[in-house]
């Protein structure tokens, strides 16, 4: 699609709105030649209030979405994923579609980590499980990007409007503004947090429970509003074997670079990553390799990470007709840190939707522990923060039930001129609390540095 059609673009989807015959009209096109993440940062100027950002750890897939065109949002508990799945299949229903249909409509969508938990004020809107279709996408994969508006029949003059004026800027990108500085960090005592550790030490000693997660989480004040486009394009930067994930709407935004696939579902093939097991990057060649091979073989790391595996490969025996896995894990090395990993695929899914496969792992004992039960009993008694939307699903669906998820971890959640920051770490029986605080130090240094925060301790 050639810029300067823009005015027979408005014109054609006014048409197609006008004559619609289903609630939602979506329109696709060819769309070469944009950046996605100067896509994302045109969204606030050209009138949009939500902002998405999806891409996948080798950029195979990109997803950018701005604006809402639905919304579908629960404050169900145990019943939210099936609540909003069940919505998503009546949405998807409800589209007629124009233009190159092979791209099918999608929603960006959220759940919180415990429904249980009472929401507090910082996490306002991030609600039980959210999912948003946009109004405008731009979807890049396999090399090919195109554009899809959707918008409700009849309407939809002030989006076509927006489109237009969104249209006329992709040619001039704007440059990502600088980060504010940093004025002042809160977190409660690091005494405090290790307590908790021990005592979740002692209860799984004393057979109450095999692993739990437990979390931290810090405060950050700068001196002016931090701009999601302008971290996002460092996280591009810095971390480029991560899902990057923003999800913003009313001036907040979840945002972050996490290395830990949930949940794939492409037709009948289903793919997750267990990640559990932590040691930092060395300073030199030999100690990064001497720190890999220790990790490989550490008693306490290999028992971290056997959890995970056993729960996916068994959940994925159970809805596939076959699994497929190393028999050992492997190291994943990030810029920060490197973990344990080991890919599972599982064919002949059963599931009839992705959100049904989240539904059934979330949280894997990776984000919780094990049992699942006693894990999220015990991170409720421990743990004082709210983690929100922190370590729970995050991701996209489609109109036929695939899309991918990951878990919002090495996130923040950026409000204003606030971030709040969260880092956990899985507590087992040979954990030693003080090497748990520095881990989980490691793990907030991909964040620190997209914001442009010296890491010191
Ligand atoms: C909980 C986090 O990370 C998780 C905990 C890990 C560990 O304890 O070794 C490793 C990867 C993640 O599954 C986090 O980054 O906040
Ligand atoms: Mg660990």
């Amino acid at each position: 699609m050639a810029i300067g059609f823009q005015h027979t673009l408005q014109q054609q989807l006014h048409e197609l709105v006008v004559r619609a015959a289903r609630p939602f009209v979506s329109w696709t096109e060819s769309l070469e030649g944009v950046d996605p993440v100067s896509f994302f940062m045109q969204g606030p100027s050209c009138g949009f209030r939500e902002r998405f950002f999806w891409s996948d750890r080798s950029d195979g897939t990109i997803l950018v979405g701005l604006g809402s065109v639905h919304a579908i949002e629960t404050g169900e508990k145990d019943g939210r994923f099936r609540e909003v799945d069940a919505r998503r299949r009546q949405w998807a229903s409800q589209i007629e579609r124009h233009g190159d249909t092979d791209a099918p409509p999608l929603l960006f969508g959220g759940f919180s980590f415990d429904p249980h938990r009472t929401p507090t004020d910082v996490w306002r809107g991030f609600s039980a499980g959210k999912l948003i279709a946009p109004a405008v996408l731009l979807s890049m994969r396999n090399g090919q990007a195109k554009l899809t508006v959707t918008l409700p029949a009849g309407g939809g003059g002030r989006e076509i409007e927006q489109v237009g004026r969104l249209l006329g800027r992709i040619a001039a990108p704007p440059l990502p503004a600088p980060l504010p500085a940093l004025v002042a960090a809160r977190e409660a005592d690091s005494g405090r947090w290790m307590e908790a550790v021990r005592q979740a030490i002692a209860s799984i000693r004393a057979g109450a429970l095999d692993k739990v997660v437990l979390a931290r989480a810090r405060q950050l004040t700068f001196a002016g509003t931090i701009d999601a486009g302008s971290v996002l394009a460092r996280l591009r930067e810095q971390q480029p074997f991560a899902y990057l994930f923003a999800f913003e709407q009313d001036g907040r935004c979840l945002i972050g670079a996490s290395p830990e696939q949930l949940v794939q579902k492409e037709g009948e093939t289903c793919r997750s990553i267990c990640l559990a097991g932590s040691a930092r990057r060395g300073a030199t060649v030999e100690e990064d390799e001497r720190l890999g091979a220790w990790l490989l073989s550490d008693r306490k790391n290999r028992q971290e990470h056997q959890f995970v595996v056993r729960m996916i490969s068994r959940l994925f025996a159970e809805v596939c007709e076959a699994v497929e896995m190393p028999d050992g894990p492997q190291l994943l090395k990030l810029p920060h840190i490197q973990h344990l990993c080991t890919p599972v695929v599982g064919r002949g899914c059963r599931e009839p939707s992705v959100l049904r496969l989240v539904e059934r792992m979330h949280p894997t004992p990776a984000l919780g522990g094990t049992p699942r039960e006693r894990a999220m009993e015990t991170i409720r008694a421990l743990e004082p923060l709210e983690r929100g939307w922190y370590a729970a699903p995050i991701g996209w669906v489609d109109a036929y039930g695939d899309g991918e998820w990951a878990v919002a971890i090495r996130s923040a959640l950026l409000a204003g001129s606030q971030a709040f920051l969260f880092a956990g770490c899985g507590i087992v029986a040979d954990s030693d609390p003080q090497s748990e605080y520095e881990e989980t130090n490691v793990k907030m240094a991909p964040m620190l540095s997209a914001l442009g925060v010296m890491h010191h301790d």
